[in-house]
């Protein structure tokens, strides 16, 4: 059983016995693995990728607490989301159906059976057919209904998946999760990794903050009373429309949240909400875009691609593929009246130079930012302070790398074609890539602070300040 703390993820044939896992999600793991034990179709091979029951994923939404209340393990959770996750290849639809009714009732029974009764406000399945244990976001989401269902949300929900989310609390904001936008499971934790790198970032009403991979809009929201304007970028379009409705919930105007590819968008950000003129060598990736079209794209450096590890590349592919539709959001506002209207200064001047201090915040997945994200970002002179949270120190070390090695004095082309890169560790592979960084401003490290969101497990939050 993997997992930590209040979400569960099992694959259906391992044991639910985990100290890292909460309660409610052993509970509900004991409760399908019964249910799978008569069940007429097969638990799925990792193998041969045959077989249909995959994975059950357990989370769950909290009510607004104290931290003390969240002493009494699990006393706090009010909404559960159980996403069951299937291959549904060759399956007939009539024993399709008739199971997943079956495993309805079986949640719903074991969920009332149990004293006091578990949550349950939300049944989602997702048919993944590919071999990898990670769905990508396409991955078709079908919403059960909830046989007498006892939870107070999500009963009006079945069948319509845009209201299978539960809810929590982070900083006082209430934030709602789809089935598949990401979500920090230690919410008390995360409010302190949110503030800490907030209080680094040293914003203020000047700022123009970049929540660079922003899942839900957790950074940029808890962070928006502290800075002039958020730039939200995520390329998980669920992930996005949570954005906004945590955005509009919460009250809260001055956050914009982008579905894209953060190395699709980031330069064009940059020069839109900067106004800077660049010349067209400082980021040479970066293709001309068209302030009007909502649909910015840029060139993307793929020699990463060809030279990163096998798992990690075709990480990428699958990214890369279910990203195709690149689209972008502007909270329903044409994005250039958006960002006159967003940057006018009281006196009507529509200049974006209203925002003397431009930080961003980076949050990205365990694979760390793609090299165009950190061309971007490095090249951009306006761009002074970096606050980088990482999940896996790798994945930083070679990002802090290209990000604060100095120039060379004579830039070289990279090589993509060079087989030995393939062998290289993520370290050394960086300092190749930043010897072909355009000449720009590195930037330094200056404190690193590693915040524990994962206890009893080997894993751990860095945050890295990064200044020039
Ligand atoms: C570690 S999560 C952080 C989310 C958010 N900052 C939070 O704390 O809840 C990383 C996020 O990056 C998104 N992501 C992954 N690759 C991305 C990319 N290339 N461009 C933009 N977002 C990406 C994922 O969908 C996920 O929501």
């Amino acid at each position: 059983m993997l997992g930590n703390f209040r979400e569960g993820v099992t694959a259906v044939e391992e044991p639910v016995d985990c100290p890292n896992v909460s309660p409610i999600a052993c509970k509900y793991a004991s409760v399908f693995q019964q249910f799978l034990q008569h069940s007429s179709l097969q638990i799925w091979n990792r193998f041969n990728n045959t077989g249909f029951w995959r994975q059950l994923t357990v989370r769950e939404g909290r009510k607004p607490g104290k931290a003390a209340e969240v002493e009494n393990f699990g006393a706090n959770i009010s909404e559960v989301l159980l996403m069951v996750q299937v291959c549904t290849v060759g399956i007939d639809d009539e024993v399709l159906n008739s199971e997943l009714e079956r495993m309805a009732q079986v949640f719903t029974a074991g969920a009332t059976a149990n004293s006091p009764s578990l949550p349950l406000t939300a049944l989602v399945i997702q048919d993944h057919k590919g071999i990898s244990n990670v769905a990508p976001a396409d991955a078709p989401l079908r919403s059960l209904p909830i046989p007498k269902a006892e939870s107070d949300s999500g009963q009006d929900a079945a069948n319509n998946i845009v209201e299978a989310r539960i809810r929590d609390y982070i900083s006082n904001l209430q934030f709602c999760i789809s089935p598949t936008a990401f979500f920090q499971v230690n919410t008390l934790a995360a409010e302190k990794l949110y503030s800490l790198a907030g209080d680094w970032a040293d914003l203020g009403p000047d700022t123009l903050l970049f929540d660079i991979c922003c899942g839900t809009g957790t950074i940029g929201l808890t962070l928006a009373h502290r800075v002039g304007m958020v730039v939200g970028i995520e390329m998980n379009a669920s992930a996005v429309s949570d954005a906004h409705r945590n955005a509009e919930i919460n009250g809260i105007k001055n956050c914009r949240f982008i579905c894209a590819k953060a190395e699709d968008v980031m330069g064009s950000l940059l020069k839109q909400y900067l106004n800077v003129p660049q010349k067209q060598d400082e980021i040479p990736n970066a293709s001309e875009s068209n302030d009007k079209d909502t649909t910015i794209t840029e060139e993307k450096d793929t020699s990463m691609d060809n030279v990163s590890d096998p798992e990690e590349s075709s990480n990428h592919k699958l990214e890369n593929a279910k990203g195709a539709s690149g689209c972008a959001e502007y909270g329903g506002q044409e994005p250039e009246s958006h960002l006159q209207k967003s940057c006018t200064s009281e006196s009507g001047n529509t200049s974006m130079q209203q925002f003397k201090n431009v930080v961003a915040i980076v949050d990205p997945p365990r694979g760390g930012l793609h090299p165009t994200v950190i061309k971007a970002l490095r090249t951009h002179p306006r761009l002074r302070r970096l606050v980088y949270i990482s999940c896996n120190p790798e994945s930083l070390v070679a990002n802090a790398i290209e990000l604060c090695t100095p120039s060379a004095d004579k830039t070289e082309k990279g090589n993509k074609n060079n087989r030995a890169w393939r062998n290289m560790s993520s370290a050394g592979l960086a300092r190749h890539r930043a010897k072909s960084m355009p000449q720009s401003e590195p930037f330094r490290p200056v404190k690193a602070m590693a915040v524990d969101l994962f206890p009893h497990t080997p894993h751990c939050e860095m945050v890295m300040l990064l200044e020039r």
